[in-house]
């Protein structure tokens, strides 16, 4: 008689692809939802090895299924007077760690897919933060481009009359994210007050400051970014000073990376929008930027009118082909590939930072990390923004405003604790220097422990 003995490797491994089966099988077209849980389970099998109580709670398949998903009509009157109707979502994902906390995205590529991708990374990114927020997203397909201002006041209105009763300071508080600035936070504010009566400035984030915002909250992902890669150059002795730096996009998370790298002393020579690329190789002018994006909403090619030795080049991807020491995914999911992250590597790239949610997809992960490049998951590098919405979170209820140079404090801290925690989780669990491994496995690991201190539900 033979004895076959299954390690708790095996046990684990079988585990973890028996739930992405499931998921697969019950998600068939959600191609983005699947890919983020594909990294996320991949990297969650030594977990589960170490750990059979996670297997016997069956935590992998109940954290992988929303607390709830909410969609809804969202019917609004344009400047013509035609009636236009968008869908809204509310993907409430996990409230172990505290209230739902993840941003609100206008454009028109949202659906489901989109809307659970990133709130399932939500739970981890929030629980890495250190801050008591749980992991929910939303938004809409909607499309801000080209809108009035008048017809954005509208669609914002229209959209909290339905979201306001799902959301709560204790229950669920949503932000922005792309196509969603302050702005549209402050429309939507405004309404959830006529709608409530109540002052409860703690439901929404990302406000003005003085009306309910916190300071340094609009650098918080761009600057968080870049503290994050500065803490990975450190332990390699090396530094941003002097760097060649490739930043894509140039909305909000971008333009304050920009900043911060430049800041430090690098050269950040490229810089995009959803038409093509800028690129400057005597470094960029971000003042021009900001005046392009903030003040005059314009497209990035104008940038050529401001500094005459810059080019623009149509299209997206070719930003990558720029040689650069560090690159830093700004702008959105899967903007790096399996191709563009070997020409990354082949011109000399030492370090990613992942400011986008999912700019890099499989295949280019793995290529970078394969590599020896120094890489920063998004979940980890650009956790800044929602760590400084629960800073502002706490401000609200109590009442207090702290300086820029407080919120920063605290925000660089936060982002050194991240890479401490998802380093020392990587080394932990036997993979050392690849923090994708370490970030899903420090997040995760927080949120499973509390999810068997609640017990089954
Ligand atoms: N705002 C935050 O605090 C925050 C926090 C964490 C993560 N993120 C993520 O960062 C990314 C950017 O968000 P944002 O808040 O800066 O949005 P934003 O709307 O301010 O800016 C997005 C920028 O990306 C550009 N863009 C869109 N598609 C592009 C493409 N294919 N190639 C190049 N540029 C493209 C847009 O033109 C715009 O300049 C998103 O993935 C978002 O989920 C944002």
């Amino acid at each position: 008689m033979t004895i076959t003995t299954v390690s708790n490797e095996q046990l684990a491994k079988e585990y973890v692809d028996g739930v992405f089966e499931q998921l697969k099988q019950q998600n068939c077209h959600q191609a983005e939802f699947l890919q983020a849980a594909e990294e996320i389970f991949i990297s969650l099998v030594p977990v589960f090895a170490q750990h059979p109580e996670y297997i016997q709670a069956n935590i992998l398949s109940r954290i992988v299924e929303p607390d709830r998903i909410i969609s809804f009509r969202v019917a609004w009157q344009d400047d013509n007077n035609q009636v236009q109707v968008n869908r809204g979502y509310r993907v409430q994902y996990s409230n172990v760690m505290g209230p739902y906390k993840g941003g609100l995205r206008f454009h028109p590529s949202v659906n489901e897919s989109i809307i659970k991708f990133l709130g399932f990374e939500q739970i981890f990114k929030n629980a890495l933060t250190g801050q008591p927020i749980g992991g929910g997203k939303g938004g809409s397909n909607f499309d801000p481009k080209g809108k009035s201002d008048s017809e954005i006041m509208r669609f914002c209105q229209a959209f909290m009359t339905e979201l306001y009763r799902h959301i709560g300071p204790d229950v669920d508080v949503p932000a922005g994210d792309i196509g969603v600035g302050a702005r549209e936070v402050g429309y939507l504010w405004g309404q959830y007050k006529r709608l409530t009566k109540a002052n409860e400035s703690g439901v929404l984030t990302g406000k003005t400051p003085g009306y309910g915002g916190s300071l340094a909250r609009k650098e918080a992902t761009g600057y968080g970014t870049v503290y994050f890669v500065n803490e990975m150059l450190k332990d390699a002795n090396d530094s941003f000073e002097g760097k060649t730096v490739v930043v894509s996009g140039s909305g909000n998370v971008s333009t304050y990376a920009i900043e911060k790298a430049q800041q430090y002393g690098a050269k950040v020579v490229a810089c995009s929008d959803s038409s093509g690329y800028i690129y400057d190789p005597e470094g960029l002018d971000l003042a021009a930027i900001k005046e392009i994006k903030e003040v005059k909403g314009d497209r990035i090619s104008t940038y050529v009118n401001y500094r005459p030795n810059a080019t623009f080049t149509e299209g997206c991807t070719g930003i990558w082909t720029i040689p650069c020491d560090i690159a830093l995914p700004c702008a959105t999911q899967n903007e790096i590939n399996g191709e563009s992250a070997r020409t990354l590597i082949s011109n000399g790239v030492k370090a990613i930072g992942e400011g986008a949610n999912m700019p890099s997809d499989l295949e280019a992960i793995n290529e970078f990390l394969n590599a020896g490049v120094l890489f920063g998951p998004a979940k980890a590098a650009n956790a800044g923004g929602v760590a400084v919405s629960a800073l502002e979170m706490a401000q609200d209820s109590s009442r207090v405003f702290w300086s820029f140079e407080e919120v920063d404090a605290k925000l660089h801290q936060i982002m050194k604790n991240i890479y401490m925690d998802s380093k020392a989780a990587a080394e932990k669990y036997g993979f050392p220097g690849n923090l994708v491994m370490g970030a899903n496995i420090a997040g995760f690991i927080k949120v499973a422990d509390g999810m068997l201190m609640e017990g089954v539900y």
